[in-house]
């Protein structure tokens, strides 16, 4: 037995470990793990979800099956309204489209979910562009960004994306004709990068010309463009979880420590963190570069004597969006990147309505980045589906090459003819319904908001509308599973198409919702259309073996996971 004095001693040697220093902090740790996760728990005790252990959460399923995958898993199980856990980070989800659509529309704040699953080193200027900004920047922003995908802007970008179509075309010939499988998710990757670069940058970055077609005239300002070309693809690769800086899973799981990992990550960066913060910094300085360059071009300085007369004659607007827009769109695509007009002309002279002030340098930056990552991976994941979609439905791909064939197979798309492809247009809908290069869309509450009459979200809650779950759901679609572009075709004589709407229309939302409605939705329609049309003149595509369904992965898009190899068959 021990006596009372030992007993004594015992007790206060434990109570001097109870309060080492490590007791203290792994105690404090837990706190930190704990109360958020217990008051989360208690406050959407209402709304079901998976089973989800502290600090872990969903992790492990979202790993198995993937964003998307995961989503539509928990639609199955759990219904139409469910909640998630990313690490920490409780998620309310919405497959309902109706509720969905109710909800988005009112919520104008994103969340950034990108860097939840992305990682916060990834996408950091995100947070200054058009996809992260919030409240008055935001709108700001938004203002600012709009005349450049207005009617006259889309259409001066017409030869832009037949020219890169054209350029992609010539080079599968060499493929066609020598019967090798080609990794085409890689190559309307290039063509994509290359109209982007034209549009928002203003730099061709000749994605898919070869060393032989560069002119020695050219080569000096070719260096500058394709290091930025090789980080930007760098800053590409290194997108997602998989490929992500090893601090993430920190991140993740211990939400409340971001800043401190993060300043640990910035501190001591592993060699992917390495890798990307170079790639980035090339990135922007890069961009940065050609934005002093612009803000010295004379027409620019022009036309900023010219606001700033404006602005003191009328008391300013909202935001002076500069240059006449047949000039956005025929200066972006004419190289005279920041002349007033273009897309980086808009953002330089872009005034915000309250205090008159333009954007930063680095804003501008922002934007241009923006413009790059929203429209790059989205566009091409988009085409190479279509064509998977195509080459498996040997009746649609008849049907498409007869409307290509009605058109002229030597023909160019221009503006005016855009409404000439139904099919190719129901193609790509079908296509979108079925992957979504946008599976969700995020937001989150500024106040306190009623979702159902049974559900508050207290302020801060963040948001995700399933949009790849409930663009499949059977209970929306008649056949959901299967690709059938008749569904699309309006003109009446489409006796198929009877009975493969969906219950309700909101049940079809690819661009997302309200004021966030994806800005660039016809300038990617129209890329789309220009492309198959382009391609289809010329080639049909054979699926290699091994590819359906074709798997596909969440980085900054959906897209096809290991690409999409095919043959290339020149028409006769
Ligand atoms: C097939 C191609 C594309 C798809 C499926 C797509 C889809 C989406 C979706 C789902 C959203 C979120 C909307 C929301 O939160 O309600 C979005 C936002 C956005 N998209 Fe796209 N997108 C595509 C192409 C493009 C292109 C070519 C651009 C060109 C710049 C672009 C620029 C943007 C921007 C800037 C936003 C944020 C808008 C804002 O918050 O105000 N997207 N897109």
């Amino acid at each position: 037995m021990l006596s009372a004095a030992a007993l004594q001693q015992s007790c206060s040697s434990s109570a001097a470990q109870a309060i080492s220093p490590l007791t203290a902090v792994l105690c404090a740790l837990g706190l930190l793990i704990w109360v958020p996760w217990a008051l989360n728990r208690w406050r959407f005790r209402h709304i079901p979800g998976p089973w989800a252990p502290p600090v872990l959460g969903n992790l492990l399923g979202l790993a198995q099956h993937d964003l998307h995958g995961y989503l539509e898993l928990c639609r199955k199980r759990h219904g139409t309204l469910f909640k998630i856990y990313i690490g920490s980070n409780m998620i309310v989800c919405l497959a309902e489209p109706g509720l969905a659509r109710r909800t988005f529309s009112k919520l104008s704040c994103r969340h950034s979910g990108v860097q939840l699953v992305a990682g916060p080193q990834d996408w950091d200027f995100l947070v200054d562009g058009l996809v992260g900004a919030n409240g008055t920047a935001w709108r700001t922003l938004r203002t600012a960004w709009q005349p450049a995908f207005g009617s006259a802007a889309l259409e001066g970008y017409v030869s832009g994306m037949n020219a890169a179509a054209e350029e992609l075309r010539q080079r599968l010939e060499a493929a066609a004709a020598s019967g090798e499988e080609v990794e085409l998710f890689g190559e309307l990757g290039a063509m994509t990068m290359d109209v982007v670069g034209q549009a928002a940058y203003g730099v061709d970055l000749h994605t898919l010309q070869t060393a032989e077609d560069v002119t020695q005239q050219q080569q000096q300002q070719q260096q500058q463009e394709s290091s930025l070309l090789a980080a930007i693809k760098a800053v590409f690769e290194g997108g997602g979880v998989a490929n992500s800086s090893n601090y993430l899973p920190l991140v993740l799981l211990f939400p409340l420590l971001a800043p401190l990992v993060q300043a640990l990550a910035y501190r001591w960066p592993d060699a992917k963190l390495a890798r990307l913060a170079k790639a980035r910094a090339k990135i922007r300085q890069a961009s940065m570069q050609l934005v002093q360059g612009w803000r010295g071009h004379p027409q620019q300085q022009q036309q900023q004597q010219q606001q700033q007369q404006h602005a003191r004659s009328a008391g300013n607007g909202y935001m002076q969006p500069a240059g006449s827009l047949p000039e956005v769109a025929a200066g972006a695509l004419s190289g005279a990147a920041g002349a007033p007009g273009t897309f980086p002309g808009l953002m330089l002279t872009a005034r915000d309505k309250e205090t008159g002030q333009q954007l930063t340098d680095e804003q501008v930056v922002s934007q241009l980045n923006t413009f790059l990552v929203a429209a790059f991976e989205t566009t091409a994941s988009a085409i190479a589906c279509c064509i998977y979609f195509i080459a498996q439905h040997p009746q649609v791909q008849d049907a498409l090459l007869a409307e290509v064939d009605a058109f002229g197979r030597q023909r160019r798309v221009a503006f005016s003819d855009l409404d000439q492809f139904p099919q190719a247009d129901a193609i790509l809908k079908e296509t979108l319904r079925l992957i979504p290069p946008g599976a969700i869309a995020a937001r989150f509450t500024e106040q306190g908001h009623q979702l159902t009459p049974e559900v508050w979200l207290p302020p801060g809650t963040p948001l995700f509308a399933c949009i790849h779950a409930y663009q499949r759901d059977p209970q929306l679609w008649p056949a959901a599973e299967q690709f059938r572009p008749e569904r699309w075709l309006q003109d009446g004589a489409s006796a198929a198409a009877e009975g493969l709407q969906p219950s309700t229309p909101d049940a079809y939302s690819p661009f997302g919702f309200g004021g966030r409605l994806c800005v660039g939705m016809r300038f990617a329609n129209q890329e789309v259309v220009i492309a198959l049309v382009r391609l289809y003149q010329c080639f049909t595509f054979e699926l290699q073996p091994g590819q359906v369904p074709l798997p596909v992965k969440q980085t900054f898009a959906l897209i096809p996971a290991q690409g999409l190899r095919v043959r290339v068959q020149k028409r006769s």
